[in-house]
């Protein structure tokens, strides 16, 4: 799908929408429970493929109103009788491979063409590692992906510099193992609040893991645990939010209440004192979880260290692109192995748009300027596809393809830009 986007301004209160990544531990760990019900979850293309993983390994999964209630197959996944499709979610590959480990067969996962793309070769190591069979097809690391269960609990390392969804995914299986499991970090460990919300996620199911004072490079994972997991209602998604906070931040005569963000583990919460930093206009009543962005101000450039929140590299670079001066991201080269290579998607649409932009390899250097519309390319990415939408709000007369793809984690997105003023067109194709 194309759209079609002019200048606008935002007005208005909208909800946050449900977080994903909260939405998928929920939903794996409910399934590794005896019966739970997840209130409010998130319902996009990537949650519903956790849920049909998880259905897979043995769990029922009910919708009823806005809750899920899981029937879990309590620790003990069965074999699946057909291929897992992950489709375009890393976070579904990877946990359910971990947790393929734990079956007494073989299971088979893949995903769609951007998925298969996608680094695996730690964690398959370490599983290998860890007493089961993981390999990747075609040797490469990348899914399809064959794992035969018998996950036993062992030291080993990993490194996490490429994705904290390896260590998410052995923190979730290893508790199941045999014996204790020690996990220790080699290098940089990037993404690291993704790992703070699985333990966050993982004690409120009553499984222990321990971590070591020094720098929380050490997980200490014992053994023979078991899953608990009741209620949960899900947090609002700061990612998502940030499209909408930038949104205001980016366009005069704006004013944008977001509700539904309260203090979280989520890593994306940056997003607030980024715009502030910037000079955005925004101010958080915590415990009202609301959030509020006045348009108009002029935005100041800035540095952003991208170690910790790579999400928020295609929203805070085009912010970059319309703020006074000279931006630098850094520490990003983790942010290449997402749906696309996304420095890379950048780095080539938004110089469409007259933005100065140079793309080294772990760097984004953006100097700010007038934009002008441009027809340019969503790259299948949803990320790519909602910062652009932006740049279109500020530039006008702006064109996107493959819109289609916020149904991966914000399916109304448009809807709900639109209820905000955004003028945002349709486009038939032929
Ligand atoms: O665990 C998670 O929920 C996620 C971890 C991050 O990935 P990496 O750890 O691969 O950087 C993030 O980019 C992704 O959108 C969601
Ligand atoms: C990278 C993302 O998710 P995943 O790794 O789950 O595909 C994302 O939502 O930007």
């Amino acid at each position: 799908m194309r759209v079609s986007i002019n200048k606008s301004s935002v007005k208005g209160e909208v909800f946050a929408p449900p977080s994903k990544s909260y939405t998928h531990r929920a939903i794996t760990l409910a399934a590794l429970s005896e019966e739970a019900v997840i209130h409010r979850p998130l319902l996009s293309a990537d949650t519903l493929a956790t849920i049909r993983a998880s259905e897979m390994f043995g769990a029922s999964v009910k919708q009823e109103e806005e809750n899920l209630i899981i029937r879990g197959f309590n620790g003990k996944p069965t074999v699946p009788d057909n291929v897992i499709d992950a489709a375009n979610s890393g976070t579904t590959l990877r946990l359910m491979t971990a947790i393929a480990g734990l079956t007494d067969g073989i299971t088979v996962l893949t995903g769609d063409s951007s998925l298969r793309t996608r680094p695996n070769g730690p964690l398959l190591e370490v599983l290998n590692r860890l007493g089961a069979k993981a390999c990747s097809t075609r040797g490469n690391e990348r899914a399809p992906i064959v794992v035969k269960g018998g996950l036993e609990g062992k030291e080993v390392s990993i490194d996490g510099s490429i994705s904290s969804q390896f260590i998410s995914a052995l923190l979730i299986a290893c508790p199941l193992a045999e014996n204790n499991t020690t996990v220790s970090i080699i290098g940089k460990l990037k993404s690291r609040p993704y790992v703070d919300v699985t333990i966050e996620m993982l004690e409120l199911a009553g499984v222990k893991i321990h971590t070591d004072e020094n720098k929380g490079m050490k997980f200490i994972i014992p053994g023979k645990q078991k899953y608990n997991l009741k209620e949960y209602t899900i947090p609002g998604d700061f990612s998502s939010a940030s499209y909408l906070l930038a949104a205001a931040a980016m366009t005069e005569g704006s004013e944008v209440t977001v509700k539904n963000l309260f203090p979280s583990k989520q890593g994306d919460k940056l997003i607030i004192e980024t715009l502030k930093q910037m000079g955005a206009d925004i101010t958080w009543d915590r415990e009202a979880g609301i959030v509020t962005v006045r348009g108009g101000r002029k935005l100041k450039a800035i540095t952003f260290d991208a170690g910790a929140t790579p999400d928020l590299v295609p929203t805070i670079t085009v912010l970059a692109a319309v703020a006074e001066g000279t931006s630098r991201i850094e520490n990003a080269e983790h942010v290449r192995y997402k749906e696309t290579d996304r420095l890379r998607a950048l780095a080539i649409e938004l110089p469409k748009m007259g933005v100065k932009l140079k793309e080294e390899k772990d760097s984004l250097t953006i100097t700010g300027g007038q934009l002008k519309g441009a027809a340019v390319h969503g790259w299948d990415d949803h990320r790519i596809v909602m910062a652009l939408s932006l740049a279109g709000m500020v530039a006008g007369n702006t064109t996107i393809d493959t819109t289609e793809s916020v149904s991966i984690s914000y399916p109304d997105f448009f809807k709900d830009m639109r209820n905000l003023g955004a003028k945002i067109g349709e486009i038939s194709e032929e």
